[in-house]
């Protein structure tokens, strides 16, 4: 486990990316390919900046990524890739609604990789995640487009399967994935939507 671990956090650092959580998005993305070029992308829990590097990349200069986090974030996107907009924000609060669309009013791509400060207390570890997560869903009915794509860090805890059940309701497809570089060990998995149905009440 451990040399798997080494492996991507070695390819991180070759190739400049400020963590090894990148290759989780970029595995899911080689399969899915829900990120194309000009499309704006809203990255929830974005510090130090790998998934909005990647997400910047991947949808171009035509694009726009918009990253949101406790910590202040500041890298530059490399060449050829969209404008990074970074915001220092708890995503918890309410106007983070308001800072978010001075951007763009509405989104393609939401991704969240947020991760709570760990008790190591499985429960409420779990419980903390799942706090998160729903807000991420939250504002993925706020601000994500018709037709637009979802991709969420969860840590899988009892509330996890209503989860699931919420996000089938929303989207076209749903998906739990596990890609080869999150860790065997940790209950983290991810939970893909495409294509939100956005007018669709429940
Ligand atoms: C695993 S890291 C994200 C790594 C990032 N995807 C990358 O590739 O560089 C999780 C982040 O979630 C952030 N976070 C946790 N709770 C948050 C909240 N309420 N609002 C905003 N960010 C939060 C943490 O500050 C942390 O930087």
């Amino acid at each position: 486990m451990r040399k798997i671990n080494d492996y991507y956090s070695k390819k991180a650092k070759k190739n400049k990316y400020p963590a090894r959580s990148v290759y989780k998005l970029e595995e899911v993305q080689q399969k899915y390919k829900f990120l194309r070029r000009g499309d704006s992308v809203l990255d929830l829990g974005c510090y130090p900046g790998s998934w909005s590097l990647f997400a910047a990349e991947v949808v171009g200069p035509k694009g726009i990524v918009v990253g949101v986090d406790l910590q202040q974030a500041d890298r530059s996107p490399r060449p050829d890739s969209a404008p990074i907009h970074w915001l220092t924000q708890d995503i918890m609060e309410p106007e983070l609604i308001g800072a978010v669309r001075k951007y763009r009013p509405a989104f393609k791509v939401l991704i969240s990789d947020l991760a709570p400060k760990t008790t190591g207390n499985r429960w409420a570890d779990a419980q903390k995640s799942l706090i998160l997560v729903r807000q991420t869903l939250m504002l993925a009915e706020e601000l994500l487009l018709n037709k637009g794509h979802y991709l969420c860090k969860v840590f899988q805890g009892e509330d996890f399967p209503d989860f699931v059940e919420e996000v089938k309701k929303k989207f076209v497809m749903a998906k739990v994935l596990k890609p080869k570089s999150s860790r065997v060990e940790s209950r983290e998995v991810f939970v893909l939507g495409m294509e939100f149905k956005k007018h669709v009440i429940d």
